[in-house]
């Protein structure tokens, strides 16, 4: 079942809604947006397929985050660009909110799992991995799908219902990974700097983690019930006045 509720237009440009008026979406945003999606749609599919053959293959997860690292780090690490797209406006979202997405999952895989090794075979991690695989599907498949004006109504559904199990689950999954970094990162001392060097600064990663665990406290609420509010809007129709950032 496909829904058309905008009316595409003929001549290549997509109309957006904004503040309950249409927008033009140019024909080359537009281009750069379905090939954009088209392509993180692809890359976390081939993520996804490579799990389940390593998993069938191999009959345990330890193995696998080392033999999908390259696919994962490319395809979030090309995430970064979603952040671009809010700021010059061609995509309708806040920077604000779309920032604290992009750069926990950077943080996730580049400082955490890319950097200490010792964790990389944890269940947590093999967690996280699903929990963003499927949501990426989800969520690219359903933009493109959106763009093309051609949307199924189980995409949108899935992309509005999902998050409501796959977000707590991905957030404990990322919790859990960097409790567990927390030994391994104390007995390094890695990334810190101790007194006294030339720049008379000390920093310790390991209260930094510290840190960034408890600032999921008040930021992934916010994240939750901003997709809550998404899931009204588009699922029953709701007007949400959003707050500027
Ligand atoms: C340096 C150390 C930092 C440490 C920070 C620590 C803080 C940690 C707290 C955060 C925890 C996050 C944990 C997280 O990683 C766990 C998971 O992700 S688990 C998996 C479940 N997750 C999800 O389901 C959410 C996935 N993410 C998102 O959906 C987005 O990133 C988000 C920004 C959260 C919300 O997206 P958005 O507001 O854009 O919602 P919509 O999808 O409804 O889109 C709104 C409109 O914009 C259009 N749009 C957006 N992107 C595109 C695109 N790429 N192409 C085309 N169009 C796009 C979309 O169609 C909507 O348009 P319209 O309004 O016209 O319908």
């Amino acid at each position: 079942m496909a829904s058309s509720e905008e009316d595409g237009g003929g001549n290549g440009a997509v109309e957006e809604k904004e503040n309950g008026k249409k927008r033009k979406l140019g024909a080359l945003a537009t281009a750069w947006l379905i090939f954009y999606n088209v392509a993180m749609t692809a890359g976390w599919l081939v993520l996804g397929i490579a799990m389940v053959r390593f998993y069938i293959q191999k009959g345990t997860h330890r193995g696998l985050f080392r033999s999908v690292q390259k696919t994962l780090k490319f395809f979030q690490t090309f995430a970064l660009l979603e952040v671009v797209h809010c700021a010059v406006g061609i995509v309708r979202t806040s920077v604000l909110v779309t920032g604290v997405q992009v750069s926990s999952r950077i943080f996730m895989v580049w400082f955490i799992a890319h950097s200490i090794k010792q964790i990389q075979n944890e269940e947590s991690v093999i967690l996280f991995l699903v929990v963003w695989t499927v949501t990426e599907i989800t969520r690219y498949s359903f933009y493109t799908f959106n763009l093309l004006n051609h949307l199924p109504y189980f995409i949108k559904w899935a992309r509005y219902n999902f998050f409501i199990i796959l977000y707590p689950a991905g957030v404990a999954g990322e919790l859990l990974t960097i409790y567990a970094a927390l030994p391994y990162v104390k007995k390094t001392g890695m990334f810190s700097l101790r007194l006294p060097n030339k720049y008379n600064v000390s920093f310790d990663y390991y209260y930094f983690l510290i840190i960034v665990m408890f600032s999921y406290v008040p930021l992934f609420p916010q994240l939750y019930f901003h997709m809550l509010r998404q899931r009204r809007r588009v699922l029953h129709g709701e007007v949400i006045v959003e707050k500027d950032d």
